[in-house]
């Protein structure tokens, strides 16, 4: 059975609709991507698989339990679109409130700031004011915080958005690394280049999954050369 599973998801705000019959099986231990035009609903479903918005119709299930769940809350890990950090706080101290958040205890999450913020590439900066840190740093400082409680699932919305490609490509490399760890991870962008490195992919434009597949079966589907041309046969060039 697939690790998170997305079945017949609508919805709408309002009289628009933003998401129709969306369904995903996502499998374990992959890096899965939702690629799509601004305003395709990328964030909308990741939304609902966080459980923080209800579908209109249908279900999620991550692990076989049913979407919101309190029990998922400690196997997700959720980086939003924008940084949701204090800027007047250190790295530390924005670590250790979120820590407390989810009950991490003194001792253990002295431990585990000290471990993300390495896998980050941050420990350096500890106590530092986040006001004083890059627009990189506080996308590395976001995805540290995910990481806090030990996810088994990781939820990332436009990571690396106004990150330059060198960072870029750090940051893939440190997905590369937790899914080593056994993490699932689910990415939305709208970088074709980003798309590349994904295991599977969902292609989402006006609310409708397109086309679904590893970027090799998409690309031999559509007998074609790249993500972007299969996005845009697929998508009729609109
Ligand atoms: N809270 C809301 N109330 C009303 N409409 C909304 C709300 N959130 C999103 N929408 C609408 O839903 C549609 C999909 O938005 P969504 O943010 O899911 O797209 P996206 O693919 O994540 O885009 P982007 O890449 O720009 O973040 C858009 O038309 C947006 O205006």
């Amino acid at each position: 059975m697939a690790f998170v599973e997305v079945k017949g998801v609508s919805h709408a705000f309002g009289k628009e609709k933003v998401l129709e019959g969306i369904n995903l099986n996502i499998e374990e231990g992959k890096i899965f991507g939702l690629l799509g035009p601004s305003g395709a609903g990328k964030t909308t479903l990741v939304n609902m698989i966080v459980g923080i918005l209800d579908p209109n119709e249908g279900d999620i299930f991550i692990d076989s339990k049913r979407v919101p769940s309190f029990e998922l809350m400690n196997l997700t890990g959720y980086m939003a679109q924008s940084d949701a950090l204090y800027q007047e706080l250190s790295a530390r101290e924005n670590l250790e409130f979120m820590g407390s958040i989810y009950g991490l205890k003194k001792s253990e999450l002295q431990q585990r700031i000290k471990s993300v913020l390495q896998t980050v590439n941050l420990l350096d900066h500890l106590d530092k004011p986040v006001e004083q840190f890059s627009g990189g740093m506080k996308r590395r400082l976001s995805l540290a915080a995910s990481l806090l409680h030990q996810p088994k699932l990781l939820i990332l919305d436009e990571p690396t958005v106004g990150i330059d490609p060198v960072l870029r490509q750090e940051i893939w490399d440190e997905f590369r690394s937790l899914q080593q760890q056994g993490i699932t991870i689910i990415v939305t962008t709208h970088v074709m280049d980003e798309a590349n490195k994904c295991d599977e992919l969902a292609l989402l434009r006006d609310g409708e999954v397109m086309a679904q597949g590893s970027p090799h079966q998409l690309m031999d589907a559509y007998d074609v050369q790249s993500i972007e041309e299969v996005f845009l046969t697929v998508g009729g060039g609109k």
